[in-house]
């Protein structure tokens, strides 16, 4: 098995991203963000974002997995395969795209995307799913990583509060690709509940990193007790 995926088995991966408009948004905060979850003792970092991405490899001796969010489209996580190489040349060990069926702005299959990717840059693939058909046609596609990342985000699926548990056990059972559980995982006892799932690795975003979100969890709860 891959050194790098070895290594996330069973671990957190923190996802360091701000988003446009916002305060954090330069890539000194995040690869501050970034040196902070290392410390408490993330195993890997996603970032988003070429300079972003760049900064954190630079600081971080830490897996990273990259993408680029682009466009207002369908497919926006790292949505062609020029994105891809992009995100590679930046620093990423691993690229996380879109690993849904959708149409693909520069008209690659996502299979050919993958292919393009470990052949032009040796860098692993996570493909970026939201049902379980997605997730088993991404594996078939040769994808190193398969995460629940788009469920819910998707026009065809449904967001529900918390993550989507049954499709990290679904694919788990289905694929022999490693399932990263990724998508409102708000708290430590649904990562845990993620691995007992059949997670390989989690990954946390917001409850960790976007305090905006967190103030506006504690600014409503009291509201609502007020
Ligand atoms: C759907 C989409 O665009 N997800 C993005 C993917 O990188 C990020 O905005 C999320 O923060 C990330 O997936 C982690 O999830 P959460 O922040 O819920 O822990």
């Amino acid at each position: 098995m891959n050194k790098l995926i070895a290594h996330l088995r069973h671990r957190l991966v923190v996802s360091c991203q701000a988003y446009p408009g916002e305060p954090m948004r330069t890539p000194d905060t995040m690869r501050r963000v970034a040196l902070a979850a290392a410390k408490g003792g993330a195993a890997g970092i996603r970032a988003q974002g070429v300079a972003d991405i760049a900064a954190i490899r630079e600081a971080v001796d830490l897996p990273l997995i990259g993408l680029w969010k682009d466009g207002d489209d369908d497919v926006f996580i790292t949505p062609t395969l020029e994105h891809a190489l992009a995100v590679a040349r930046a620093g990423a060990h691993v690229v996380a795209l879109d690993g849904t069926a959708r149409p693909r702005p520069d008209g690659r299959t996502l299979g050919d995307t993958i292919a393009a990717v470990h052949e032009l840059t040796g860098a692993l693939v996570m493909a970026d799913c939201s049902t379980l058909g997605e997730g088993i046609a991404a594996a078939a596609a040769g994808a190193d990583l398969v995460g629940t990342t788009l469920s819910g985000y998707t026009a065809y699926t449904s967001k529900q509060p918390g993550p989507d548990l049954d499709l990290v056990s679904q694919l788990a059972t289905a694929i022999d690709v490693p399932v990263i559980a990724e998508g409102r995982i708000h708290t430590p006892a649904q990562a845990a509940q993620a691995l007992r799932a059949g997670a390989w690795a989690v990954v946390v975003g917001t409850a960790i990193t976007h305090p905006s979100t967190i103030t506006g969890w504690f600014a409503s709860a009291m509201a609502d007790a007020r």
